[in-house]
């Protein structure tokens, strides 16, 4: 019997505080990553986007490791400790990776070994991935460990909390993290403070390892049942070769193609792997919700750059984990209850279906936006056009007409201008309020705001100084971004609305359709559908680039409807289970652990009414 708190299992608090520190750790690393990129190794914008991403993808691809040693070998406490120690390594190692004095030797306030610290943040980042996709199964799948059957209600709420933890911790550090990294220290000299930036997300690991092991005498812990991932692969590979040599049709057909390995391989196995294929062809469609959702950091950020607004970094980092802090006990406490008052079946696919179809929402939303900026935005030549710009340096306004060719499109300024000596410079700059002229003892000054994405041409006569500057004159080649950045409000609305319907309901789902031993794997899995998500951003970006963005964002919307449909008819074939009851089920026909078995069997019976409304459940068709 578990120590229980209002009707939750006590060592659950470890496992959200846990949580809680480790994503801080995470998200706050991840927040200053590409300035340390960019800014500190002095990579350039591409190679800075590419690590990062690169970083992200593997962050993703190595939960399928943490949860094989999970369920085949360590069992998940073990492997929740083992890999958040190297985790923290991980990140100490960043954090020192940082330290601009340890190879500036002639004390200019510049590494003087590139190669050391290059070397030394990989190293980092490397066991970071290693740590924090390694240990992403094992936690979520641990805290629902600790629940028992009785308890499916606060089952659920626990996934809803551990969201919100996540979000919370990622909210916290992406505030804090690039104020840290905005502080001056150093030993020889003073520099951005990128040490203190990596150090505190290096401390909240380590904090994290400390809160979860000192949840450790509370702790429900399952054994790994061996190497459970192999006899899963071997008793496929059997079943399919078993098929093949038997697929003349004088053989009886069996109701299920692993079936075939009945005359090797343990029943239970057999009808745990079906469970495990059976969600895991369910999840074949849902990477394109992660194709769409992931590109709020990419292509929603470049278009927050055209648009008007002065807090473009806090919207972008912080408006989603701001929006599910809200919208997760909205849906949980109101929406979702509503609906089941309604006396409709929300069920867990339902859900996740519309959270896909928000998603197509909030990307029509991007499109009508983008639409609005297209129309503000400069018209710049095509490929089959030049454009001109004349600057009339005469004393009088004179007309510009220009025959030969038709596609020219001709910009032309009657202004009067004293000199024909002058030279052209072209300066991109961020937060410009004012700049000034200096030559010699004498000064102009100009105090004013310049606009977002506006281009201003000074034309500067040689009388500039004799006459108080007042004969400088000023163009505006481009107007400044005139669509308001709260426009893109809708579309992380509607985004993070299916976010909670999607992400939080799959992190259940996941869990609760998984046998007892392979909960993890079910885990890791789930993440791999956000990897493979990742994966095809790339691979689009590279491939498929529509001349309009606003098409593109269309484009996007319709495939996900599409995807959406798909899953909507898969997931009305499937039938929601009850991983324990099958295993029960399949034991007594066994005739195995009967003492087992009467315990299971009790527990079943002790379920409230609440379990099969919660999880959704048995038989119960979307
Ligand atoms: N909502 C995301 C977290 C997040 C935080 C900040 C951002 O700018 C984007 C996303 C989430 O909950 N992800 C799940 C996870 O396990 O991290």
């Amino acid at each position: 019997m578990t120590a229980e708190c209002c009707g939750y299992p006590i060592s659950i608090f470890f496992i959200v505080v846990n949580e809680f520190c480790e994503r801080f750790s995470y998200y706050g690393m991840r927040a200053v990553l590409v300035l340390y990129f960019r800014y500190f190794l002095l990579w350039d914008d591409d190679l800075a986007t590419s690590i990062y991403h690169a970083f992200v993808a593997l962050c993703y691809l190595t939960p399928i490791l943490g949860a094989i040693i999970a369920d085949s070998w360590l069992g998940k406490f073990k492997t929740i400790i083992y890999l958040s120690i190297v985790y923290a390594i991980g990140q100490v190692t960043m954090a020192i990776s940082t330290i601009h004095d340890i190879t500036d030797a002639n004390r200019d306030g510049t590494p003087d070994n590139f190669t050391f610290h290059i070397a030394l943040s990989m190293l980092g980042l490397i066991l970071i991935a290693l740590g924090t996709g390694g240990i992403k199964p094992c936690v979520a799948a641990f805290g629902g460990d600790q629940f028992q059957e009785h308890q499916s209600r606060q089952l659920n709420t626990f996934f809803s909390v551990f969201y919100l933890c996540i979000n919370a911790g990622s909210l916290l550090s992406t505030l804090i993290t690039p104020v840290l990294r905005a502080q001056e220290c150093g030993i020889h000299t003073q520099q951005q403070c990128y040490p203190l930036a990596f150090g505190v997300p290096a401390v909240l690991m380590v904090i994290s390892l400390v809160v979860f092991i000192a949840g450790s005498g509370m702790y429900v812990k399952t054994d790994p049942e061996g190497n459970i991932m192999w006899s899963v692969c071997k008793c496929i590979g059997f079943a399919i070769k078993n098929r093949f040599r038997h697929r003349s049709s004088s053989y009886p057909k069996r109701e299920h193609w692993m079936d075939w390995a009945n005359e090797k391989y343990d029943k239970l196995l057999i009808a745990q792997i079906k469970m495990v294929l059976k969600v895991l062809f369910l999840y074949i469609p849902l990477p394109m919700f992660w194709t769409l959702f992931d590109q709020k950091g990419s292509r929603w950020t470049l278009q927050a750059t055209t648009m008007s607004g002065d807090f473009v970094s806090i919207l972008i980092s912080t408006v989603n984990p701001i929006l599910i802090l809200t919208l997760v006990p909205i849906m949980d406490r109101l929406i979702f209850p509503l609906i089941q008052k309604c006396g409709l079946n929300f069920s867990p696919l339902k859900r996740m279906t519309v959270g896909m179809l928000f998603a197509a929402m909030a990307f029509v939303s991007a499109a009508l936006v983008q639409i609005e900026i297209d129309k503000t935005l400069p018209n710049f030549p095509s490929s089959s056009e030049s454009q001109l710009k004349v600057v009339n340096t005469y004393s009088t306004t004179l007309n510009v007409t220009i025959s030969p060719n038709e596609h020219l499109l001709i910009e032309s300024f009657g202004v009067q201008l004293h000199t024909s000596k002058h030279t052209y410079s072209t300066i991109s700059c961020m937060f410009v309020n004012d700049f000034s002229l200096i030559h010699g003892e004498q000064w102009c000054e100009f105090s004013r705001k310049f606009g977002f994405g506006a281009s201003y041409t000074f034309l500067i006569p040689s009388t500039v100084f004799s006459d108080d500057c007042e004969s400088i004159t000023e163009v505006e080649d481009m107007k400044p971004n005139s669509v308001h950045m709260a426009l893109q409000i809708p579309q992380y609305f509607l985004i993070t609305t299916g976010e909670v319907m999607f992400s939080v309901t799959g992190l259940q789902f996941s869990y609760s359709q998984a046998p007892k031993n392979m909960k993890s794997v079910l885990q890791a899995g789930w993440l791999c559908t956000n990897a493979v998500g990742n994966i095809i951003v790339l691979i689009v970006a590279e491939l498929g680039k529509l001349p309009k963005q606003w098409a593109e964002y269309l484009l996007f919307a319709s495939l996900l409807v599409a995807v959406s449909i798909i899953f909507s008819i898969m997931a009305y074939f499937y039938t929601y289970i009850d991983p324990a009851e099958i295993e029960a089920q399949v034991r007594k026909e066994q005739g195995l652990e009967p003492e087992e078995m009467e315990k299971e069997t009790l527990e079943m019976e002790e379920k409230d009414e609440d379990q099969k409304n919660e999880q959704g459940v048995k038989q119960t068709k979307i």
